[in-house]
């Protein structure tokens, strides 16, 4: 059985002193749910963050990390520097950063590079946007966005990686894949994962994000294929995030 995990990444948001209630709410009652719970923090916060959290078994997830190993590249942040602020998860090619920041797969391939020579566990965002949807092409941007990653990764690698499957549409607009439509596209990455190797698909995690809420989050989370959820806007409210986390058990 794969573990159900809820992720929230925050985005460009909160301050010290929102952060400490939100994390002291979270750090509550973590223990209460059964699904792995992880945050993602802004950079400034991860140590906050990592804190606040260190005994509660909530774990801590960067938003993106530099391409690069480390020297003059003036604003970024390494993956070795995330590590060692004990920070184990990174996000990698969230539409945000593909959309914004003009990420392409060849970058992103070498962000997960860096990611996982640092030993932190990429959680790789893939998705289309609504007219790929309307043009009956999701599964084929899906599987294009994954097959770099199957391409340069050993097996090995492979094995600590999350797939995080977010249609651009349904971020955070309220507007949510139905549980079958988010099945549907969780069933065929599965089934791309196994062309690698059938008992490593089995066992990824498979998260769906996009305007998931306490009230839809059960019904996505009873889907075979769907795993948890990448939760952004409703992960920082402790109450919803919490709430959603125990639509996961
Ligand atoms: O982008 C997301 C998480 O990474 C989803 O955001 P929302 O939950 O706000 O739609």
């Amino acid at each position: 059985m794969r573990q159900k995990r809820v992720a929230g990444n925050w985005k460009m948001n909160g301050d010290q002193a929102q952060n400490a209630a939100l994390l002291h709410a979270i750090a509550e009652q973590a223990e209460k749910t059964t699904a792995a719970l992880l945050v993602c923090p802004p950079f400034p916060y991860l140590l906050q963050a990592v804190a606040a959290l260190q005994t509660t078994g909530v774990e801590i997830g960067a938003q993106d990390c530099s391409a690069y190993q480390e020297g003059a590249y003036t604003g970024e942040v390494s993956a070795r520097m995330l590590a060692d602020l004990g920070v184990q998860w990174v996000l990698i090619g969230h539409s945000e950063r593909r959309h914004y920041h003009g990420e392409d797969n060849a970058l992103l391939v070498e962000k997960g590079r860096r990611a996982v020579e640092a030993g932190l566990k990429p959680i790789l965002c893939v998705g289309e946007t609504l007219a790929e949807r309307e043009q009956g092409l999701t599964q084929q941007v899906v599987a294009a966005q994954i097959a770099p990653f199957l391409e340069h990764f050993t097996l090995q690698e492979l094995a600590s990686f999350c797939i995080a499957y977010e249609p651009v549409w349904a971020i955070g607009t309220g507007l949510t894949a139905t549980p079958e439509e988010a099945q549907a596209v969780h069933a065929a990455i599965r089934a791309q994962l196994a062309e690698v190797d059938a008992s490593w698909a089995e066992q990824v995690g498979v998260l769906y994000g996009g305007s998931v809420k306490a009230d839809n989050a059960a019904s996505l989370f009873s889907m075979p294929d769907i795993d948890g959820g990448l939760i952004g806007g409703a992960s920082l409210d402790a109450g919803q995030f919490l709430a959603i986390a125990n639509a996961a058990e």
